[in-house]
């Protein structure tokens, strides 16, 4: 006993706001976290202890300490909490994402990645991108003919869903399986829930009572009967195998259930497929919608940047009608355009969170066992230490410079870093590139009647994904030199 307190004595805790009891900094949180835990940083250094309700938590916010988290000490901190939303969105934590540190989910999280995620899957899934985009240009190109307004918050949404959906469950979004509207309510509850702060994951004993009592817990049940309605639906479309065109995750998935694939501790079943599916919906939809459409709305505030990557595209392609991704590899300042909207507009803004599963020390503060930890991406950012000029939208920031988003760069990290890294980067890029090259080639944009620059906001949205809350309404007008 003598040596623990001597232990005990010998550590270091990092520095923390004074909090309430019972909840701890829980109301120092806010409507936008990302920006409140900014904030605190600012006063109490880049590696912070807080206590949300009973949990207590590390935050990071400096490019420095991150890599100390991610990279050094990654094989401390790469488990997930058990959090109430994601529980029973991944039927137990059977998904990559939430499933704890543990061989189930490595072996999961490589096959994913061999049959999934590849570059080869990414190239086969070329023409759905190819095809979801023409029929957005054609739309655009409708509203360019009458002049009206579109709403890109809702096109590019609806856009990452038809490419998903097509690629994932071999199915048209707007097809005559899927009702829309309800689809979307689906989607929009499950992302609700998975991002919802919910009494349970602060006050493990106790905060189920509470979330009966608000009635999160009902809504939650709902959602989740929902999606697995819809996944069934997906098996007997596929069972019937009356489907067309290339193989889709469905296929490859039912494929590995029917090969008996063994994972960690057994076989793969239905409810594993469900939480991956689940995995590739809320986890692929978001990301890249939310990036194209904050890298739009920078682009229109500063029209200089905006002439400039507009001219790279339409050089680079000349009069093709549809760009190839051999031709986006070739679109340097496009790719510096993406890297800057990361940089000030990472849409997980503080990663996901991991959970520590042995001490260890970040500049002498000592992160015990079970502690949560936060990474701040959002924060290192618009750290004045590391960017100059953190607040100007400048993709030039990156000629000659080594950054990219590929998680070995600590200052930019939209995909997180490590063993938990987003392991489709690559698709979620690719989706990125081709949607926004193909937006700026055909089409110059205007703004609405009446609005000028400055009445552009950069609000952004509460919840898991850090979206722009206010839609982008904007006039396009067709290129014509085509
Ligand atoms: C621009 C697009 C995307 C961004 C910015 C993004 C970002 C992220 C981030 C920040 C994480 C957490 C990393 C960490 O904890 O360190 C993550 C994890 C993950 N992402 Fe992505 N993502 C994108 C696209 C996608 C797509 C298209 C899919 C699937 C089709 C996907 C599937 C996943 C999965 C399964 C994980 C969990 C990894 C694990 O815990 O082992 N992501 N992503």
């Amino acid at each position: 006993a003598l040596k623990l307190k001597k232990r005990q004595q010998h550590q270091r805790k990092p520095p923390s706001p004074p909090g309430f009891p019972i909840i701890g900094n829980l109301h120092q949180l806010g409507e936008l976290p990302h920006q409140s835990l900014w904030s605190l940083s600012k006063k109490y250094g880049p590696v912070m202890l807080l206590k949300f309700g009973s949990i207590p938590t590390v935050v990071v916010s400096s490019s420095e300490t991150a890599k100390q988290a991610l990279k050094i000490h990654d094989l401390h901190c790469c488990s997930r909490p058990s959090l109430a939303g994601p529980r029973a969105l991944s039927y137990n934590y059977l998904d990559i994402v939430f499933s704890p540190f543990n061989d189930y989910w490595k072996e999961l999280r490589r096959i994913c990645v061999q049959e999934l995620f590849s570059p080869k899957q990414v190239h086969l899934i070329q023409p759905i991108r190819e095809e979801e985009v023409k029929k957005l240009m054609n739309s655009f190109s409708e509203s360019a003919a009458q002049k009206t307004p579109v709403n890109l918050s809702e096109k590019l949404a609806s856009l990452t869903v038809g490419v998903i959906c097509k690629a994932a469950f071999g199915v048209s979004f707007q097809g005559t399986v899927l009702n829309s509207d309800n689809f979307d309510k689906l989607i929009h509850d499950a992302f609700l829930f998975l991002g919802s702060f919910s009494a349970s994951d602060y006050f493990p004993n106790v905060g189920w009572i509470i979330d009966w009592l608000t009635g999160l817990q009902g809504q939650r049940e709902r959602s989740v009967r929902g999606l697995d309605a819809f996944y069934e639906q997906m098996f007997d479309l596929h069972k019937q195998g009356n489907k067309e065109g290339v193989e889709d995750f469905v296929d490859l998935l039912l494929k590995l259930e029917k090969e008996e694939t063994v994972l960690g501790y057994g076989k793969l079943t239905r409810n594993h497929i469900k939480a991956v599916l689940m995995n590739v919906l809320l986890g692929g939809i978001g990301t890249s919608a939310i990036t194209m459409t904050w890298a739009l709305t920078e682009l229109m505030r500063n029209p200089r940047v905006m002439k400039k990557v507009q001219s790279e595209i339409r050089n680079q392609i000349g009069r093709k009608s549809m760009i190839s991704l051999d031709d986006i590899d070739q679109l340097h300042y496009l790719k510096m355009v993406i890297n800057e909207t990361w940089r000030l507009h990472p849409p997980a803004p503080l990663l996901v969170p991991r959970e520590v599963m042995s001490e260890f020390e970040i500049n002498g503060y000592t992160i015990p066992a079970k502690t949560r930890l936060y990474v701040n991406v959002w924060a290192i950012g618009r750290d004045p230490d590391t960017w100059k000029d953190p607040d100007e939208f400048l993709p030039e920031r990156f000629v000659n410079s080594n950054i990219d988003a590929k998680g070995q760069n600590f200052e930019l990290l939209p995909f997180g870093s490590g063993r938990r890294m987003c392991p489709a980067m690559y698709m979620g890029t690719t989706m990125v590139e081709f949607g926004l090259a193909n937006l700026l080639y055909h089409f110059d944009w205007k703004l609405p009647e009446g609005m000028v620059v400055e009445d552009i906001d950069m609000e952004e949205s509460p919840g898991l994904n850090a979206s722009k809350k206010n839609e982008l309404v904007l006039v396009p007008m067709k290129y014509l030199n085509q």
